[in-house]
């Protein structure tokens, strides 16, 4: 007898769509599962303005295929020179949903961000007042801070002293890739979350480096000892409604990742469904993936799950391309290295 397992349609909490032919691309990827996603900013130019997110938000209705129930929600990118005005007004109108932070030089597109955190102090402090989301890249980027630590010293260094700063600022930990980043979630309180990637719950650092550098493993923040991904797995598939999946598909073609200095980023939207159902299912924790891709983000965003559903069901391994040809060149879809052998249908 099959195995199936009907859920709501999940949701995915961080996710780059790029723009132009790549978005075009990319899209269909992630309307076939998921209902909503928070699009991160970081084009080139960012979003910064409302009338940046306006604009993007229309680019990416217009490449919505035939059908598709898909809801983007939308980000600003913060800046030192973002005006809290503009993003109160964002929110006030619904616009928006978050506003993202990446410190300066941190990882892809980053280099308007934020190098002086008292510059933004205002902005903070107003999200905190309207309950405005702040989502976090939790890397610092000094030179003297090994690429391995930049996330565990971030927690110290920069964020923890910025939410003591700002008391009911509620923040999202993106990506989180440590044990660390798990372990500050659970010892705050209701206003802290982390989202958890795909990849950093099938992949730590020897998979990115052993027997020769697998280009499309690399990603920041680069994955960790396998420790760190155990305790990403624990939290994940624990049903811990402070964390939920941000998949971080950030799609880079071939050229770019192949290369003597390859671009940061996995794709996985096509096929991240079937990696979260073997994960959880191998801890034995399938009945917590809705609540880790459904249920948890919706709450933690002051949102309703969505009302439809997905089944999931387990067979034959399923076949995914290995790329996706785009306009700009072809794109690798992430491999976990084994079979998948859960299959989604939405409904
Ligand atoms: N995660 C990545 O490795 N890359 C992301 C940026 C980001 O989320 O840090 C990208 O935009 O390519
Ligand atoms: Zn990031
Ligand atoms: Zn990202």
């Amino acid at each position: 007898m099959s195995q199936t397992l009907t859920m709501r349609r999940p949701d995915d909490w961080h996710l780059h769509l790029r723009d132009g032919v790549m978005l075009q691309a990319v899209l269909p990827e992630t309307t076939r599962h998921f209902g909503r996603a928070i699009i991160m900013p970081n084009l080139v130019p960012p979003v910064v303005r409302s009338a940046d997110a306006i604009a993007y938000r229309e680019r990416i209705m217009a490449a919505m295929p035939d059908g598709a129930e898909f809801q983007p929600l939308m980000t600003l990118y913060l800046t030192e020179d973002t005006d809290p005005d503009d993003v109160a007004a964002a929110h006030a109108s619904g616009l928006i949903k978050a506003v993202k932070l990446y410190p300066a030089g941190a990882t892809t597109n980053s280099s308007s961000g934020v190098t002086d955190f008292d510059k933004v102090r205002a902005v903070l402090e107003r999200m905190a007042e309207i309950g405005l989301n702040l989502c976090v890249h939790g890397e610092v980027t000094d030179a003297d801070v090994d690429i391995f630590d930049r996330e565990a010293v971030f927690i110290d260094r920069v964020l923890d002293p910025i939410r003591r700063a700002t008391p009911g600022l509620r923040v999202v930990m993106e990506h989180i890739t440590t044990q660390n980043g798990a372990a500050y979630v659970l010892a705050n309180d209701t206003d802290l979350a982390a989202t958890i990637t795909t990849h950093h719950l099938m992949i730590n650092r020897n998979h990115l480096l052993v027997g020769g550098i697998r280009p499309h493993y690399y990603c920041l923040p680069v994955a960790k000892r396998e420790e760190h991904r155990l305790a990403l797995v624990q939290a994940a598939t624990s049903g811990d409604a402070r964390f939920f999946l941000g998949t971080d598909s950030a799609p880079h073609t071939d050229p770019n990742k192949e290369s003597a200095c390859g671009c940061a980023g996995v794709f996985s939207a096509t096929n991240t469904m079937s990696c979260l159902a073997h994960v959880f299912e191998a801890q034995n924790a399938l009945d917590k993936l809705e609540a880790f891709a459904s249920l948890n983000g919706p709450a933690f965003y002051r949102l309703p799950a969505n009302e439809s559903t997905i089944t999931l069901t387990k067979g034959d391994p399923v076949r995914f391309p290995d790329k996706l040809m785009t306009g700009e060149g072809p794109l690798t879809l992430f491999d976990p290295g084994h079979p998948l052998h859960w299959h989604v249908s939405a409904s």
